[in-house]
């Protein structure tokens, strides 16, 4: 028990010090945040999506960018758009599952606006297709993944890939770059 309990640990511990050496990995974290804080400071929002984990992600990111993280500061305009049981089970049962996120992004996304995806595989079909949705309409559009990137990577202006397969561990790293990119916001208000 203690010894999986140890390589668990390890694995992750790994994939951090993998980010850590990634010059690329650090400069795109960097550029997400910058991304972030010009187009809040320009009165623009963050839309912010993914499934299961992810949408607890989006939440979580989400409710640091308006309430706050560490810092007193201005409140930012950000929403995830995971947490309408009404809108998201609408959207799925008179359109599509895939259009859950897409059709929120039509409805709320302005031009200059940033569109957040994560996704831990690449290939959720709703958060590729929001993302392609937030393109066509002005958005910059930043994704957050794993694996091998997926559809998402592909699509996405700006995407983070964490190197690892395992759901678990990419989430885990995730988690750390949001708490990362609210840091960098936070230090510029
Ligand atoms: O949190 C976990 C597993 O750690 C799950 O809820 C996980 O987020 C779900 O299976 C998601 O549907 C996975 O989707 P994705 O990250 O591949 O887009
Ligand atoms: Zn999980």
């Amino acid at each position: 028990m203690k010894q999986a309990i140890k390589t668990l640990l390890r694995d992750s511990l790994d994939i951090h010090t993998r980010i850590l050496q990634d010059e690329d990995a650090v400069s795109r974290i960097e550029k997400a945040a910058g991304m972030i804080a010009a187009a809040l400071k320009s009165g623009n929002k963050v839309l912010i999506f993914g499934n299961g984990g992810s949408a607890a992600d989006s939440q979580h990111f989400a409710t640091e960018l308006v309430s706050r993280f560490q810092k007193e500061r201005e409140a930012y305009a950000a929403i995830a758009l995971t947490t309408d049981t009404s809108l998201l089970s609408a959207i799925g049962n008179d359109y599509d599952f895939s259009r859950v996120f897409a059709r929120q992004i039509e409805a709320l996304g302005r031009a200059g606006d940033i569109a957040f995806a994560i996704s831990t595989s690449g290939g959720a079909k709703n958060v590729v297709a929001a993302v392609q949705t937030a393109k066509a309409k002005g958005l910059k559009t930043i994704a957050l993944t794993g694996g091998t990137g997926g559809g998402l990577a592909q699509e996405a202006g700006l995407a983070l890939i964490v190197p690892s397969k395992t759901t678990a561990r990419i989430q885990e790293i995730h988690i750390l770059v949001i708490h990362i990119i609210c840091q960098m916001i936070e230090d510029r208000a």
